[in-house]
């Protein structure tokens, strides 16, 4: 695992286009983005505070040692809370939503339950977020973290417009990788670790950011047997095997767990969920070679180095695979600007050139006079068409309000040789 925070230059030059062009993209700030991400309960706000003052302590160490793998010489790290609901958090975080709007408000004026009023507030803080980013971008020069935790349900960010565009903004304004816990002692059953990378494996497509699944609360549980489980198909299809799926199988022995039919074979509920799980464990196979895998616990601060090498690696990987895209992204909204503009202005000249056939003179054009009314009427009934002055015609008769034009003064060359007003 690499140790070091990329440097500028180098960082520059694997984000500058493969063609050579200069970027379109604003300069990678120092700051890596981290959006932790959980089920309700895996300890989200616990590790957010763990990566707080584990700043503080491998700051205070660095004065005696060198080799912590955080830059404890940057300022520490900038904390954004995005659950509105939470009671308390045991950092302070920087920017918190619930300074910005009251979820139980929320709730009583759209008369909304606890989720749709978490939902909500969550949207209508994503309208302000555009202020949020400039606060954090100033920020991204002067720290190396940039942490934000998530709202308790784990949907209402991963799956709702606003997560998506928080997440979207931040991905395109810096390095962002998303670290999704896993409450470690609840996920040693095989339905309950499957049903957990599926999770995962969910938001990894749908955010296409780099990934670190982080095994929280090893303190109580050590994440061995996940990663035996990832690593090593036979070992899952065994855990399968040993008895149902539901049940926590890795601690108990096959005999003395409960389940199963009188000859001590699986039901056929349990007999379904294996061969379900099985199928799912073979797709998920391509998904665990991809992923960078940690174990710690919040409480102890175990594990945390690894989890900031990890956070360096996934860096590295946001600048070689994801911002290439951005910029592909950011050349074709450039292209389609400028084709635009292109159109724009054959549009003008098209619409100019049109304009001066109709101002020169026109030698078989009918002689008008003029009625009553003072208006002018076309001899021999027939009339023209006008021209409305964007290159569409309009009827003369027609209810569509004609434009407006200024006459321009008797002297008005028009650079084409003829004058205002036309001769004849
Ligand atoms: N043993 C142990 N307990 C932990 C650890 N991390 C968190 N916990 C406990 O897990 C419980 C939930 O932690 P939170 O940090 O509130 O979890 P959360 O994901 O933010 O919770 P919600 O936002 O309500 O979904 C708390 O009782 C924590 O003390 C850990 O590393 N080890």
């Amino acid at each position: 695992m690499a140790t070091a925070q990329p440097s500028t230059s180098a960082a520059a030059s694997a984000a500058a286009p493969a063609d050579g062009s200069a970027s379109l993209l604003p300069p990678i700030p120092q700051a890596t983005s981290i959006i932790v991400i959980g089920m309700a309960g895996s300890g989200k706000s616990t590790f957010t505070s763990a990566l707080s003052s584990y700043h503080e302590t491998s700051a205070s160490s660095s004065s005696s040692s060198s080799s912590s793998p955080s830059s404890s010489s940057a300022a520490p790290p900038y904390m954004v809370n995005l659950d509105p609901a939470v009671g308390s958090l045991g950092y302070e975080p920087n920017v918190d939503i619930r300074d910005t709007v009251d979820y139980r408000r929320v709730m009583q004026q759209y008369n909304l339950g606890p989720n749709g009023g978490i939902l909500t507030a969550l949207n209508l803080f994503t309208t302000k977020f555009d202020q949020v980013l400039g606060i954090l971008e100033k920020r991204a020069n002067e720290t190396d973290h940039i942490v934000l935790d998530t709202p308790g349900q784990i949907e209402i960010f991963t799956w709702s417009a606003s997560g998506s565009i928080v997440t979207d903004a931040l991905a395109s304004a810096m390095p962002t990788v998303v670290a999704y816990i896993i409450d470690t002692p609840r996920t040693t059953a095989p339905a309950t670790f499957m049903s957990n990378m599926l999770y995962a494996c969910s938001i990894l497509y749908k955010t296409k950011l780099p990934f670190i699944l982080v095994f929280n609360k090893t303190d109580a549980q050590p994440h061995d047997f996940a990663l035996e489980w990832m690593h090593d198909f036979e070992k899952f299809q065994e855990a399968l095997k040993a008895g149902n799926a539901t049940e926590p199988s890795l601690l108990a022995t096959a005999g003395a767990r409960g389940g199963g039919n009188a000859a001590g074979g699986p039901t056929e509920e349990q007999g379904y969920m294996n061969s379900l799980m099985n199928s799912m464990s073979l797709v998920l196979d391509e998904f665990y070679k991809n992923l960078r895998t940690v174990g710690v616990s919040s409480l102890t601060g175990d594990g945390l180095p690894s989890f900031f090498e990890a956070v360096n690696e996934a860096r590295q990987e946001y600048i070689t695979d994801y911002r290439p895209d951005l910029e592909r992204l950011a050349a074709q909204r450039k292209e389609k600007r400028e084709g635009e503009k292109r159109r724009q202005l054959e549009k003008l000249m098209r619409d100019m050139q049109v304009d001066s056939k109709s101002a020169a003179p026109r030698p078989a054009a009918p002689s008008t006079r003029e009625d009553g009314d003072g208006e002018e009427e076309e001899e021999g009934g027939v009339v023209e068409e006008e021209y409305e002055g964007d290159g569409q015609i309009i009827e003369p008769d027609s209810d569509e309000e004609k434009p407006h034009y200024d006459y321009p003064g008797p002297e008005y060359d028009r650079g084409d040789g003829t004058v205002w007003p036309r001769p004849g």
